[in-house]
């Protein structure tokens, strides 16, 4: 089994339809609108969010938060992952009633229960959420800013992308730079190449969340490679989703053959029915890499992390240690 690192994964998009449900139990709420058959019911951008917000409020204490970051890098590590970073999101933290302090620090106790148990090296990315708001977005980067937990390494804006201009989030994405967090935002998602390209232009990120409709243009395909921006694909997310029809359709193989650096991610793995395993299988079975070439998507991965250098290096030996 390949070692894998993943870097784009909302931790509310994480819980697994079972916790879900005992965590609807436990605050007496109907799961049958959003789940049937153990299965999360949507079929469009639109009504996954629906789902996604019904259960992400079924999260409202700190234990509720550790016991789901715990749940979710637990399982990451036994599907052979060595490190994770997940999207946090104070806005839904504060809609079930926690401040953004109490909700990180639960996170991240959660995920060093994790790597107590497996080894997991855990890192969060705060993220402002577009269909909320400019102004949530800049009050999440300030919270990213001065939180100071050591966990903490980046800021990202998600959510609707249909929705607001790149623009609008300029400031928000200074606050986290002068901070000195990690750079990353979601574009080319549910919006096409336009959006990658004003990313690029207004927001300078590191690494591009999704990114993928940037094939629609070949000379934007190019800057991403020469500029050595990091793409955090969602394969199994994409066709869940329908951006693209099939994987057959899917640009994964030509965005890395044109250059690009590329990683495999699972976005809001129940959601999509995948796991970063199933990613990293897709992979394999519908894109031909080899185990060679998984390892070396790990290793871009792990480049890319927003994680000290010390850590970095240690994470970069395991992996040397058993790919070549
Ligand atoms: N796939 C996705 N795209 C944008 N925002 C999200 N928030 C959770 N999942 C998302
Ligand atoms: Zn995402």
């Amino acid at each position: 089994m390949p070692l894998k690192a993943e870097l784009h994964c909302h931790i509310e998009g994480a819980a697994a339809p079972e916790l879900v449900i005992r965590q609807a139990q436990k605050y007496g709420k109907d799961t049958s609108p959003y789940i049937q058959n153990g299965s999360f019911v949507w079929h469009d951008f639109t009504s996954f969010l629906a789902a996604y917000d019904f259960s992400s409020d079924l999260f409202r204490t700190e234990e509720d938060y550790a016991r789901l970051a715990d749940h979710y890098l637990t399982s990451l590590a036994r599907d052979g992952a060595i490190y994770s970073e997940v999207f946090t999101s104070p806005d839904h933290a504060e809609k079930a009633g926690l401040s953004p302090k109490a909700y990180t620090d639960a996170l991240g106790e959660g995920m060093l229960r994790a790597k107590a148990k497996t080894g997991i090296e855990g890192r969060m990315i705060v993220t402002g959420v577009r269909h909320v708001g400019v102004e949530s977005i800049e009050r999440a980067a300030r919270f990213a800013a001065r939180c100071g937990h050591p966990l903490v390494t980046g800021f990202g804006v998600a959510g609707d992308e249909r929705m607001g201009d790149m623009e609008d989030y300029v400031r928000a994405f200074e606050i986290a730079r002068e901070a000195g967090l990690g750079i990353t935002v979601h574009a080319g998602e549910l919006t096409g190449w336009e959006t990658v390209q004003a990313a690029l232009d207004h927001i300078r990120p590191s690494r591009i969340g999704h990114g993928v409709r940037a094939i629609e243009n070949p000379d934007l395909v190019r800057r991403i490679a020469d500029e050595g921006v990091v793409l955090e694909c969602c394969p199994g997310s994409n066709i869940a989703l329908k951006v693209f029809d099939s994987f057959a359709d899917h640009p994964f193989p030509a965005l890395k053959a044109a250059g690009c650096k590329v990683t495999l991610n699972s976005d809001d793995p129940p959601y999509f029915w995948t796991s970063l395993k199933r990613e990293y299988d897709i992979a394999a079975e519908h894109f031909a890499m080899s185990e060679k070439a998984l390892a070396a998507v790990t290793r871009t991965a792990i480049e890319a992390a927003f994680v000290d250098r010390k850590t970095k290096s240690a994470l970069l030996a395991r992996l040397n240690a058993v790919a070549r």
